[in-house]
């Protein structure tokens, strides 16, 4: 399809530069391919792209600013009363600034809802009278279940300036006085018509002393904290709230904010805390202390209920289309790693053990560009111009499989896992942290291929080289493109592919023994591409999800009761 030639673009054809040249291995300066290449060669760019990112981008991914809030200021002010003129300081110290606080909650289920920026609200300024300023309220940012936080390092270009550095950069390249006097603005509020006075003062420049090492002491805390021990959640379990119902009437029920993420500041003094044997009349209050400002990295882990793996080209996107009718868009072609990122479908089971892609006869699960390149043809052929549109329906009664369902799970496929994908080759193994909470997880190999056998030792030894003992969470081995062995039914060669399937099988009874566990791998036949035997691989499906929800509910019970 590739043709060399000299001529300009012509409507369907069009020019390449000389780099998709070098891919297809042609050395001209100017080649014309089609449609169909280009299609070919923007999804293997896409590829490349994504195997550079060494599987950076393979969740649900937000980089989250967290600003507590300022304390607010404290307040130099005196009392005044009738007959008598030089009441004692009276300024009230400045609220607290709010805190920040990350919760998970079931009821989310993306991140798309959580802010990229979170500002919590300032503490209240203190006012005359020993009025102290009000405290801010907390803010509580919520993620959904399976969430994990990292509060990123100093180094890393992600992060943003803390409270320290945003002073530093502020301040940059002002000669020492003005800087000094912007330091002392910031930290200090006068009395009016004072603020000079106050500064020659002995007094003013000890508290202001006792300031500096305080702040100093606590920048060093805050810097130690976050390289030693920096914030680390893996949400994912849900507090469940005790709810008490014989609480005293109008008291309010207790309830839980989360973990701790950023502390608001540290209200000012007002003045009459700066009182001493020195200065019996102190006309200035400190401002209040900026609040934490951190960094935070949110991933979130997919939450489906089986997991495929398996290597590239062995048809999990093809089954995952099949088990769900063709609804999920999971990319299928017949190269490897076409799955770039894990994608869930939902699978609908019916009473009888029917699913909803099994009701579809005889559809075949074909590449994805083949079939656009179907369906633009029957456009072309103007198949669909009469066709009613989904407003135009007038009975409607939703989804044919609505009444016969009664269960469903759901279903990831991932990209292809290959030998060495722990050193991050092919697409690496990092998208197997989705996998983490799936309730089983499913081999699925290329019966057709060599040695299956092999394939199912390596993604048995990737899973474990991931996480150890992950792969006792594994239950079936799909041994799928059963349909390309077998030829016409040529008695020899079904014999052989039955061998090879006897093969297969006794690798797994003899070498694939999980210890630990009661279960023993399913072994089951399957073309995903002609839709056969996928209704025993569902069935089965089935009971393993059915098993461990059942086994979670009562571990989640029994937590509760002690
Ligand atoms: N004959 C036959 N071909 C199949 C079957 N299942 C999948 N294929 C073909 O195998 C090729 C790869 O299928 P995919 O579903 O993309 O494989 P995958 O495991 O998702 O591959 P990656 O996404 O690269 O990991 C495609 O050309 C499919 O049409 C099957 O049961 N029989
Ligand atoms: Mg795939």
């Amino acid at each position: 399809m590739l043709r060399q030639t000299s001529r300009l673009c012509v409507s369907r054809l069009c020019t390449f530069p000389v780099k998709s040249a070098k891919y297809a291995g042609i050395s001209t300066s100017r080649v014309i391919i089609d449609d169909e290449d280009r299609t070919e060669y923007i999804r293997r760019r896409k590829t490349e792209w994504k195997r550079k990112q060494g599987g950076q981008t393979f969740l649900d991914h937000l980089i989250v600013t967290v600003r507590a809030g300022k304390g607010g200021n404290g307040c130099a002010a005196f009392h005044r009363e009738k007959f008598k003129p030089f009441g004692p300081p009276s300024g009230g110290s400045g609220g607290r600034g709010g805190d920040i606080y990350i919760i998970p909650t079931s009821s989310l289920t993306t991140l798309t809802s959580v802010p990229k920026r979170v500002h919590a609200q300032p503490g209240g300024n203190g006012q005359g009278t020993w009025q102290n300023g009000r405290n801010g309220d907390p803010t509580i940012i919520r993620v959904p279940l399976g969430t994990v936080v990292r509060e990123l390092p100093r180094d890393d270009p992600r992060t943003s300036p803390d409270e320290w550095e945003t002073e530093e950069e502020s301040l940059e390249g002002l000669d020492y006085e003005t800087k000094r006097e912007k330091m002392r603005e910031r930290r200090w509020v006068h009395y009016p018509r004072f603020s000079e006075a106050n500064q020659e003062r002995d007094s003013f420049k000890e508290a202001e002393a006792a300031l500096y090492n305080e702040e100093r002491e606590r920048r060093f805390e805050r810097r130690k904290k976050q390289m030693n021990n920096p914030i680390f959640l893996d949400l994912d379990t849900e507090e469940i709230m005790e709810d008490n119902t014989n609480l005293p009437l109008g008291q309010r029920r207790a309830e839980s904010f989360g973990y701790l993420i950023a502390s608001g500041g540290q209200g000012g003094l007002g003045n009459p805390h700066f009182l001493s044997e020195v200065n019996r009349s102190p006309k200035f209050a400190s401002r209040g202390h900026e609040g934490e400002r951190v960094t935070l990295s949110l991933e979130l882990k997919i939450l489906a209920d089986v997991g495929l793996v398996g290597m590239p080209n062995a048809g999990k996107s093809t089954l995952l289309r099949a088990f769900t009718g063709g609804r999920t868009r999971t990319e299928v072609a017949g190269y490897e790693f076409t799955t770039l990122n894990p994608i869930v479908g939902v699978v609908r089971v019916g009473e009888d053990g029917s699913f909803e892609g099994g009701l579809s006869t005889g559809l075949v699960h074909d590449e994805t560009l083949t079939e656009e390149q179907l369906e633009q043809e029957r456009h072309r052929r103007g198949e669909y111009a009469h066709a009613l549109t989904r407003n135009q329906h007038t009975s409607r009664t939703g989804h044919h499989f609505d009444l016969l369902e009664t269960f469903r799970f759901t279903v990831a496929d991932n990209p292809g896992l290959i030998l060495g994908a722990s050193d991050n080759v092919g697409l690496g193994h990092t998208f197997l942290r989705s996998m983490e909470r799936a309730l089983a997880l499913v081999y699925v190999v290329d019966l057709a291929g060599p040695e299956p056998w092999t394939e199912l030792r390596v993604l048995r030894d990737e899973l474990d080289q991931y996480q150890p003992g992950m792969s006792a969470k594994a239950r079936m081995v799909i041994a799928n493109k059963a349909d390309l062995l077998g030829g016409d039914g040529d008695p020899v060669l079904v014999e052989q592919a039955r061998e090879k399937l006897r093969q297969l099988e006794e690798y797994v009874r003899t070498q694939m023994i999980i210890p630990g566990t009661r279960h023993r791998l399913d072994v089951v036949p399957t073309s995903a591409k002609f839709s056969q035997n996928l209704s025993k691989v569902v069935g089965l499906m089935k009971d393993y999800v059915t098993e461990a929800r059942e086994a979670k509910r009562r571990m989640e019970l029994t937590s509760r009761l002690f």
